[in-house]
């Protein structure tokens, strides 16, 4: 894998259209519009149910009952909530299922190690804690070599240490990796930290859209920080 190589990816990572979805009689996405730059870290906010999850899996391609149009680079990678590793294969042998050829340990090993999973190669997937399956799950994505990676709520079932330490991981692999990351959260504080441009989706819109120039690491005390964190927990409705 391209570990520690910027590479130059000039071409959006995303770009929608009067993107719609409906299901039955509810319409969730609702002519919605979106680009992603290249090597943007963008998190995705907004109240349950209100099409987050749905977004995503079309820039996924996991959904194609749309209308509008949609432009996703080809070299994409998905994490989820939940890691999603099959039990009958031994953690290496996930992190490079279903790429072309003979499955590749080196690679694999290589994609672990960066997770800092470099002893969990051979074992099964039921003796990882909640923490390393979901960093195996991030492997398994970088290992792709995305030009766009897309998170759903990765953290979210992870105990409030590890997924402090998650996120950071997060931000260090996007910073050697160089790749656009679309990051669905609910965690206001997360999308604080981690991302370069923060998207409300408001009526099957996006309703917000900020980019934020805050310096890195992020502080959480920090006078500019508590500042955003208010107008967007206020654009969320949680005043
Ligand atoms: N396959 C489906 N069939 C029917 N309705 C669906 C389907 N997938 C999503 N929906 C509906 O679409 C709406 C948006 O769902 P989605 O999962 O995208 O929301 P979300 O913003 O990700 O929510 P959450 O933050 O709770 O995960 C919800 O009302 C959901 O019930």
């Amino acid at each position: 894998m391209a570990t520690g190589v910027q590479r130059e990816v000039t071409a959006k990572p995303a770009v929608v259209r009067g993107l719609s979805r409906s299901f039955g009689e509810r319409t969730v996405l609702d002519r919605l519009d979106l680009d992603i730059e290249p090597g943007q870290f963008v998190a995705l906010l907004g109240p349950s149910g209100c099409g987050k999850s749905t977004l995503l899996r079309i820039l996924a391609d996991l959904d194609q009952e749309v209308t509008g149009d949609v432009e996703v680079a080809e070299r994409r990678a998905v994490a989820f909530q939940a890691p999603r590793l099959m039990p009958w294969k031994r953690v290496w042998h996930n992190v490079v299922l279903g790429l072309p050829g003979r499955p590749d340990k080196q690679r694999a090993v290589a994609a672990l190690e960066e997770v800092g999973l470099g002893h969990r190669v051979d074992v099964w997937p039921k003796v990882l804690s909640g923490g390393e399956a979901q960093r195996t799950s991030l492997a398994r994505a970088l290992v792709r070599e995305p030009d766009l990676l897309l998170l759903d709520e990765p953290f979210s079932a992870l105990d409030a240490l590890t997924r402090l330490k998650a996120q950071h991981l997060v931000g260090e692999l996007w910073k050697r990796h160089g790749c656009a990351i679309l990051l669905v959260t609910h965690d206001v504080e997360e999308a604080l930290l981690l991302a370069d441009r923060v998207l409300v989706m408001h009526e099957g819109r996006i309703g917000y859209d900020r980019v934020l120039d805050l310096p890195r690491p992020r502080e959480v005390g920090d006078p500019e920080f508590v500042a955003l964190r208010a107008e967007l927990l206020a654009r969320l409705g949680v005043e």
